[in-house]
């Protein structure tokens, strides 16, 4: 007997899920594709056991359903379940940017013996589809659950210990709780990330020197400016009445900025710096969290060619082991800095000594 894992919506976050559970002993990873060349797609990246186009196919005998569509198809997919005959047992969750509004829609529904529990793991990237999925998405991070009151708590575990192979960490939360403070740190970002580079655009359609220099400051903000349009406008206008209340806020820090800067004032300025320095720094960067858990270290480095090699062998041949490599501001004839990961801190307090007997400037 297998339990069987049906996954609706096979792209960044359903795909990741389906390659943390494939292959795992007892479980079976059934993909729900839309459109028949998806399904083809699934099966041929090996992303899941076995591909359907069918509904009933895939959650009949399901023992745990993920719905990882949009946020505006979920109640439909819910609605959908919930006039079948599932597996007694069966436990529907989703993983959805939002969460009152599925939660909402889940008590209004007649489930019987089949229990839904809202999730969201706080994971991602601004790339979508099934090509950008991977079974380490999770890893370290946190992943919200959100069980309706009555929820059994059989149940809860149940979903809580499958979720052990996202190796990601549970919390549990109520579903309006995670709207205010995700809307937060989600979604508000987004919004701003967007404007800023529709702003700019709007520069460099007249001069492009702005495209030219825009450098590490505005790419490092921009990132998730490049996230799906369809997903962001679900989210969004499903989280309205928190983004909007949110953005007149936003609306108070610009203006407080304007103030400072029409009045002159150059401690409140120097103050507003000092005091996000100082919050953002107690973010819990070197644990787990939704900044990605890995020690840094910032080299000044030559622009010579095979720099990163070098580097690399050096710290390899001390089985020091690194996590990911990244040159930020290198032009041509200027140095640069590299930024070496590692997972581990040990492995960075290594690198430093050994980089420093080394001769390079090292920052931590
Ligand atoms: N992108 C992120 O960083 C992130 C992080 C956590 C949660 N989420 C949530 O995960 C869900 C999926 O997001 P994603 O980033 O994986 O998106 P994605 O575009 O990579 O995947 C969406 C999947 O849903 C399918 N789909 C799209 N439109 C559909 C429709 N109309 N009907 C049926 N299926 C459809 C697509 O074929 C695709 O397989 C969303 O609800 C999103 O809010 C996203
Ligand atoms: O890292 C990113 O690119 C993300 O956008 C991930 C992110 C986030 O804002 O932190 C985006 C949406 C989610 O629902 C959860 C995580």
């Amino acid at each position: 007997m297998t339990t069987k894992i049906a996954i609706f919506g096979v792209g960044l976050i359903g795909g990741s899920l389906a390659l943390c559970f494939k292959g795992k002993e007892g479980l079976t990873v059934v993909g729900h594709a839309h459109r028949p060349e998806s399904a083809t797609k699934y099966l041929n990246r090996g992303v899941v056991d076995q591909a359907t186009l069918s509904l009933e196919e895939a959650a009949l005998d399901a023992d745990y359903i993920f719905l990882c569509v949009p946020v505006g198809r979920l109640e439909d997919y819910l609605q959908q379940l919930s006039k079948l005959p599932l597996k007694p047992g069966c436990i529907i969750t989703d993983v959805g940017s939002t969460k009152a509004s599925i939660a909402a829609c889940a008590l209004t529904l007649d489930l019987p013996g089949v229990h839904f529990i809202g999730g969201h793991p706080m994971a991602g990237s601004e790339r979508s589809g099934v090509e950008a999925a991977s079974s380490l998405l999770f890893e370290n991070a946190y992943y919200v659950l959100t069980p309706p009151p009555g929820v059994p708590e059989a149940a809860y575990q149940a979903l809580e210990s499958l979720l052990l192979h996202t190796r990601a960490q549970i919390v549990r939360l109520e579903p309006e709780r995670h709207d205010e403070i995700v809307g937060a740190i989600s979604h508000l970002p987004h919004i701003i990330a967007v404007a800023l580079v529709n702003q700019i655009q709007a520069y460099d359609n007249s001069d492009s020197l702005y495209s030219t220099l825009a450098a590490g400051g505005f790419r490092d903000i921009t990132r998730i400016a490049s996230s799906d349009p369809i997903i962001w406008r679900d989210i969004l206008l499903n989280n309205r009445s928190v983004m909007l209340r949110l953005l007149k806020d936003w609306n108070d820090e610009v203006a407080s900025f304007i103030h400072l800067l029409e009045s002159g004032d150059g401690e409140g300025i120097e103050s507003a710096f000092h005091e996000a320095n100082h919050f953002r720094s107690q973010l819990p960067e070197r644990r787990k969290g939704m900044i990605a858990p890995l020690f840094d270290l910032h080299i000044d480095v030559p622009d010579h060619p095979g720099i990163i090699g070098r580097i690399a062998t050096e710290l390899g041949d001390q089985g020091i082991n690194l996590s990911n490599v990244q040159i930020i501001e290198s032009r041509e004839d200027v140095p640069g800095i590299m930024r070496l990961s590692f997972r581990q801190e040990n492995d960075m307090e290594r690198a430093k000594v050994l980089l420093q007997e080394n001769d390079y400037t090292v920052y931590m």
